[in-house]
């Protein structure tokens, strides 16, 4: 990100107390420029109380803004979160998928109520994402960080073209223990904060209570896959996915989740000594979601959940959106309704995404 590129720009900053973003504004403020700060506020849900953290989130976000002489504005998107990420996360749970809040909050939330209600007045939105944006031949790209523990280029897959040509990310060249230094160095009020946990936006709330609270209990059977026997009881597929091993609650273990039958609410798990069951080498996706440019080369580099480490493969256009996914070595945990995030071979250029589909 080169100054001469931002300078004459109208900047919106969204600064959610954290370290990350608390050091865009600072990096921006180093560059003499005083970016428009906004806190996104939702609240855990319609009746319940504000939790203690976001206010204390909003007070480090004031506290950071104050002393970079930046105005800050508190942007309700409540209604929409709620509307939006909540809905689509609990219709796909539903329906036996593994969905991603996080990674619809981008483009429905932070990218999207927010350009609506506040953004569309300015040029650009900064954020804290350990992701990067490059121009090549013309083209805007998300590319990845290079912290490879950090990057969340991932979570930034599914957002719309006209989304990615206002980011920035001002911090996205930095690992993360050069933004924690530039925190302390600077004496930043968060710097020793840690790293928020869990759903974002919903901080305390884990999955699993966050999808309790919408659809409740529903307790079925937990059966062998190659015997047929019943081994537990599971308390709601929706608390399951497809190559879980841990929280299962069974002995005589290891035991992964190879399949969820929804009409008959069977949970049927595995020892996965069987590779036929628990490994798989080819897989498609569809909805594919390009961010700049269709997939331009056959061999590319994907991952199936947030992990550091990148798979590699090949694509097949499969028509309309979809695509065969043919992984050098066969995966486990493929689950559908997952986002599949397709990069380059260098896994440096971000294409986007598409979900694993059901089959
Ligand atoms: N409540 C919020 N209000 C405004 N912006 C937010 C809020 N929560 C997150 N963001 C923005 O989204 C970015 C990525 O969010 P994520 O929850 O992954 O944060 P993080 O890596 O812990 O960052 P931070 O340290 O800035 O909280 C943040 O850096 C910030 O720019």
């Amino acid at each position: 990100m080169k100054i001469e590129d931002i300078r004459d720009k109208r900047i919106a900053v969204l600064l959610s107390g954290g370290v990350d973003s608390s050091v865009v504004v600072y990096e921006l403020a180093r560059m003499g420029l005083h970016p428009d700060c906004f806190y996104i506020k939702i609240g855990p849900e319609e009746k319940e109380e504000w939790d203690c953290n976001s206010e204390e989130d909003l007070e480090m976000a004031t506290a950071v803004a104050t002393r970079f002489h930046c105005r800050l504005q508190v942007v309700d998107c409540h209604k929409e979160y709620w509307s939006q990420v909540t809905r689509y996360t609990m219709e796909k749970v539903k329906a036996g998928f593994t969905p991603n809040p996080d990674v619809m909050c981008n483009r429905l939330i932070k990218f999207g109520a927010f350009d609506e209600k506040m953004g569309h007045d300015y040029d650009l939105i900064a954020t804290g994402h350990y992701a990067q944006t490059e121009w090549i031949d013309g083209r805007k790209w998300l590319t990845t960080s290079p912290d490879p523990v950090k990057d969340q280029t991932d979570f930034l897959a599914q957002i719309y073209n006209w989304q990615l040509q206002k980011a920035i990310f001002p911090i996205g060249h930095f690992v993360k223990d050069e933004v924690r230094k530039i925190a302390e160095r600077e004496h930043l009020i968060n710097a020793k904060r840690k790293d928020s946990q869990g759903i974002c936006f919903l901080g305390n709330i884990d999955y699993n209570e966050y999808v309790r609270r919408y659809l409740g209990e529903q307790p079925g059977d937990i059966i062998e896959w190659e015997t047929g026997k019943r081994i537990g009881e599971h308390r709601g597929l929706w608390f399951h996915t497809i190559g879980q091993r841990k929280g299962l609650g069974l002995g005589g273990g290891p035991w992964f989740v190879v399949k969820k039958d929804v009409e008959k609410n069977i949970l049927y798990v595995s020892h996965g000594y069987d590779p036929q069951t628990a490994y798989k080498q080819d897989f498609t996706i569809h909805d594919f979601h390009f961010l700049t440019t269709e997939v331009d080369q056959p061999r590319v580099t994907f991952k199936i959940r947030h992990t550091p480490e990148y798979l590699t493969g090949s694509v097949e256009h499969a028509g309309e959106g979809r695509y065969i996914i043919h992984a050098d070595k066969k995966i486990h945990g493929v689950a559908p309704g997952q986002f599949c995030v397709v990069y380059d071979e260098q896994h440096h250029r971000c294409f986007g995404s598409g979900e694993i589909e059901m089959e």
